[in-house]
């Protein structure tokens, strides 16, 4: 898995890989903000900001982790916490998931949690992954996601558990599984997702070549359901949630269930495997070596 770098393009070569158009640059920083009104319940956390509307039922679930509100470890805690805690809520019905940092829904899992640690960090942070796929895969509640921004691998697959996606129309903006373009597989309940979204050929062909799609080509696969203006991701979320409110739950929920109880079931039989074949795979020197050589990059892009 040779790296190279080329600098001054609009994408970043790793082996085969291409990076994601990008050029915009984060804070570090986050500004917490309350809602006093009596309906609204608001909470936040570091990365997690939680505003439920108690006269609608629907929590926006806010992701804030700068820069790229990658999945670490400490944000799939977070944003685990804040579901389990929505899921009891009875006044809540139904959550979106978005993202409060520009131009990026999720960049993925957090590449420093499967870099230069030891087995145990791996096979708790491989934990938390299954765990937050899991509960987001079989959550009783709706789910829509506002993807207001570029949407790799893990990025994607949380998006990919929601009941429903509407993406914003940019075109510098991307959705896909890429990891075979940074010379990994994407492991088999990844796979399972995306074959139950998009079907099984164009999953073929995804996966193979690790597509990241525009937000036009992902609607023309199925991947996300709808493109709007960016400006009116959160709206159209909304109005869509409402629309899957008029349904009673008891209904929608088991129907949800039973679609995608054996996807779950299968996680839930290997789900030890699955951890050390992670563990294995992610503490290989040769692994080891080439994501030292992406982080570097990624890094060092200045475009
Ligand atoms: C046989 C079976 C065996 C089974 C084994 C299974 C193995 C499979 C394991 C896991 C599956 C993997 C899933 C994943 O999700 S891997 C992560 C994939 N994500 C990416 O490749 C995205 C990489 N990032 C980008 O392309 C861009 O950063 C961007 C488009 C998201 C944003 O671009 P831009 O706005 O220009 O920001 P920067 O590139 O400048 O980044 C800012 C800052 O953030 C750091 N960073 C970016 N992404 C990550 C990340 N995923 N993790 C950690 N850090 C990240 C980047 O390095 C910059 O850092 P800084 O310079 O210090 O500010």
């Amino acid at each position: 898995m040779a790296a190279v770098l080329r600098r001054g393009a609009k994408f970043i070569s790793f082996g085969s890989s291409q990076l994601l158009p990008g050029g915009c640059k984060h804070g570090r920083t986050s500004t917490l903000s309350f809602f006093s009104s009596s309906n609204r319940n608001s909470s936040s956390s570091s990365k997690i900001k939680v505003d439920l509307d108690g006269s609608t039922g629907i929590a926006v679930v806010k992701f804030q982790s700068p820069p790229v509100n990658s999945m670490s470890l400490d944000f799939l805690t977070e944003l685990s916490i804040s579901l389990e805690k929505l899921e009891l809520d009875k006044s809540c019905r139904g959550v979106i998931l978005t993202s409060g940092q520009p131009k990026i829904f999720s960049a993925g899992l957090d590449i420093l949690d499967m870099y230069g640690k030891n087995p145990e960090h791996y096979a708790e942070f491989w934990k938390s992954v299954q765990d937050i796929w899991l509960k987001l895969y079989s959550y009783s509640k709706i789910t829509i996601a506002g993807i207001n921004g570029s949407c790799p691998a893990g990025g994607c697959l949380m998006a990919m558990t929601c009941d429903y996606r509407i993406m914003a129309d940019d075109p510098r903006y991307r959705i896909g599984l890429n990891e075979t373009q940074l010379g990994i597989v994407a492991p088999f309940w990844f796979m399972d997702t995306i074959v139950n979204t998009v079907g099984h050929r164009t999953a073929e062909l995804s996966l193979q070549f690790g597509l990241m799609y525009s937000p036009s080509d992902a609607l023309k696969i199925g991947l996300v359901d709808q493109v709007v203006p960016e400006e009116k991701v959160l709206s159209t979320a909304t109005e869509t949630m409402t629309q899957f409110m008029a349904i009673p739950d008891h209904a929608r929920e088991i129907s949800k269930s039973m679609l995608r109880k054996p996807t779950v079931d299968r996680l839930l039989a290997f789900r030890d495997a699955d951890t050390k074949n992670f563990v294995s795979f992610i503490s290989k020197d040769s692994i080891q070596k080439s994501l030292g050589m992406y982080l570097t990059m990624l890094k060092q892009r200045k475009v």
